[in-house]
């Protein structure tokens, strides 16, 4: 409902995913120049298009065009009148779709290419996908296979020492293909590219903008909750639920009910921050619920990780279901939806091709499991990505440190405290925490590392305090730097360890229970960024 709404108000590039790892980065780097796109599954049939797309890519993918089970393209793509620009596998299944042939090739290539342009001054249309770019140009190839005979209609615009046919356009239609990627930042001019594409020859309008969505959205809301109804949400004080909340207060005000729960595992003084930066200065309508015992209480004994997450993750819907009863009943039964502040990926991992990845941790969800309240969803930042939510975040007024906050994960600190979750070991945990972030923030740090926290490690280990002998707890400290969180780099470099050595003596000298530090230095994969 809400993505019929974008296509009505911007111009839309549909990028056709076909399962490549690199398809979500072709829709960042459109976004990036301020048009609007969206990405669907490959199987995409035209005629079951709600809206009409300014231009179409196709992206790579995993499979070879000979395959049996390859995924196809619906031919009404190429007849639509639309732009259209194949990456890789969307060059090589335009071309054997239109009779050209496609072959393995004898080596799979992988990395730098020479791209060499050819020109055709006379033709209207194909000198404009490379427009800008000096020949030869470095580009970046991830194939095994390749056109070997080029479809009838298409001129070659592009080749490489193995590769004849780079690039090709098609004589009187705006059809494009590239061997390579462009969306890869190693591809420098892929950027220019993709520009090329998108501007000049779909003639999108670069309309898309924070600004533009801030108002739009509103008046969507508005129109969906109508002038008196109530929706409640779950906000955890992270960049996310606080966005979508601010909305949500603009446009209907107190008929929005925010609930936080204390779930015993926050960080030091969330809930009171939480208050006075979403109440206090916000005017958000915000209940706290203080559920610490019931949560704690749960986690007793339990030592395995993924137990940990479903036990927080029931409590919170139970909790969550019953507040949420308790809010109805007091605004007269009209709570009809509920506020989720869902992301783009999370969007396009459900919609993938490939299918839904595998479960390496249970994330909890609020919304798929509140059936039975007959609650619809709403989810005003499902075609965001996080850096717009940020952006989006800064237009609606938040302040700088919520804008940037670290996310913080919904089973906060029981994650953090590994082996058995006691409120002793929490407060280590919390206290060590603490005393990370401040310094980091001091230390002018925080802005460049996308997540840090301390965890506390179920180890004890010897040391030596006031020349007495000492056997206490081990804290280990992460930070990663990181754009979409799939993976990740550990932060280094000589000024970030000196501040870790300064670090590690304050929480030995100030946390009880704990005489050393460490520095967790495994990237993800093949780690993760949580230790559970
Ligand atoms: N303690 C809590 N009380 C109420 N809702 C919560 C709590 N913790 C998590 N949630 C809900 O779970 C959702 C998912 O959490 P998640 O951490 O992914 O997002 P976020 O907290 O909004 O933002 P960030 O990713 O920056 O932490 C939140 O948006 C919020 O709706
Ligand atoms: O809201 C959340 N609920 C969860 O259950 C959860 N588990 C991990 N995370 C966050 O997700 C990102 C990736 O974490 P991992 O590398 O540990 O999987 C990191 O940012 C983690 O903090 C969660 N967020
Ligand atoms: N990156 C791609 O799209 C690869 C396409 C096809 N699987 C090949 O190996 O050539
Ligand atoms: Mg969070």
């Amino acid at each position: 409902m809400s993505v019929e709404h974008m296509n009505e108000a911007f111009d839309t590039i549909l990028i056709l995913d076909f399962g490549s790892q690199t398809s979500h980065l072709i829709a960042r780097r459109i976004r990036e120049f301020g048009i609007y796109c969206e990405l669907l599954p490959c199987t995409q049939k035209m005629a079951d298009l709600h809206f009409k797309p300014k231009g179409i890519i196709l992206s790579g993918s995993p499979y070879s065009v000979y395959d049996k089970d390859a995924p196809r393209v619906d031919p009404a793509v190429f007849d639509s009148g639309v732009p259209v620009l194949g990456i890789c596998y969307g060059l090589q299944e335009m071309t054997n779709l239109m009779g050209g042939k496609v072959e393995a090739c004898d080596h799979r290539e992988y990395g730098y290419a020479q791209l060499q342009i050819q020109t055709f001054p006379d033709h209207p249309f194909a000198d404009k996908l490379f427009k800008g770019i000096e020949s030869p140009v470095e580009v970046w190839m991830s194939h095994g296979d390749q056109v070997t005979g080029i479809a009838d209609g298409f001129n070659v615009i592009g080749t490489t020492n193995t590769a004849p046919y780079a690039g090709v356009a098609h004589k009187d239609k705006k059809l494009f293909g590239i061997q390579f990627h462009p969306e890869l930042s190693h591809t420098v001019c892929g950027k220019a590219i993709l520009h090329n594409f998108v501007l000049d020859i779909c003639q999108a309008k670069a309309s898309w903008s924070m600004g533009e969505f801030v108002n739009k959205e509103i008046a969507r809301i508005r129109q969906i909750v109508g002038p008196a109804g109530h929706v409640i949400g779950a906000v955890s004080g992270g960049v996310d639920s606080t966005v979508a909340a601010k909305l949500m207060n603009e446009a209907i005000g107190d008929r929005f009910h925010a609930v936080l729960v204390d779930n015993g595992v926050m960080r030091l003084n969330e809930c009171e921050n939480v208050k006075k930066m979403l109440a206090d200065k916000m005017g958000i309508n915000l209940k706290i619920v203080n559920a610490a015992d019931l949560f704690l209480d749960r986690l007793k004994g339990v030592t395995d990780p993924e137990k940990k997450r479903k036990i927080i993750g029931n409590t919170f819907i139970e909790v969550f279901e019953a507040e949420a009863a308790i809010i109805d009943k007091e605004c007269g039964g009209e709570i009809e939806y509920l506020l989720q502040g869902t992301l783009y990926p999370d969007v396009i991992e459900s919609i993938s091709f490939k299918g839904p990845s595998a479960t390496i941790k249970t994330h909890h969800n609020v919304g798929g499991l509140l059936e039975d309240m007959k609650l619809k969803l709403i989810e005003p930042l499902r075609e965001l990505f996080k850096d717009e939510v940020r952006e989006l975040g800064k237009i609606l007024g938040l302040d700088d440190e919520l804008v940037w906050r670290h996310p913080f994960p919904g089973p906060g600190i029981a994650i953090r405290v590994l082996g058995e979750v006691t409120r002793e070991q929490v407060e280590i945990a919390r206290l060590a925490d603490h005393i990370y972030i401040e310094e980091i923030k001091k230390g002018g740090f925080y802005r460049q590392i996308s997540q840090a926290y301390a965890a506390l490690l179920p180890v004890k280990a010897v040391g030596v305090m006031g020349d007495k002998r000492t056997y206490e707890q081990v804290i280990a400290l992460r930070a990663v730097e990181t754009t979409d969180f799939m993976s990740a780099d550990v932060m280094i470099g000589a000024e970030w360890f000196l501040l870790l050595k300064r670090i590690s003596s304050r929480i030995i000298n100030e946390v009880k229970g704990v005489n050393r530090v460490v520095y967790d230095i495994s990237s993800k994969p093949p780690a993760t960024i949580e230790w559970e």
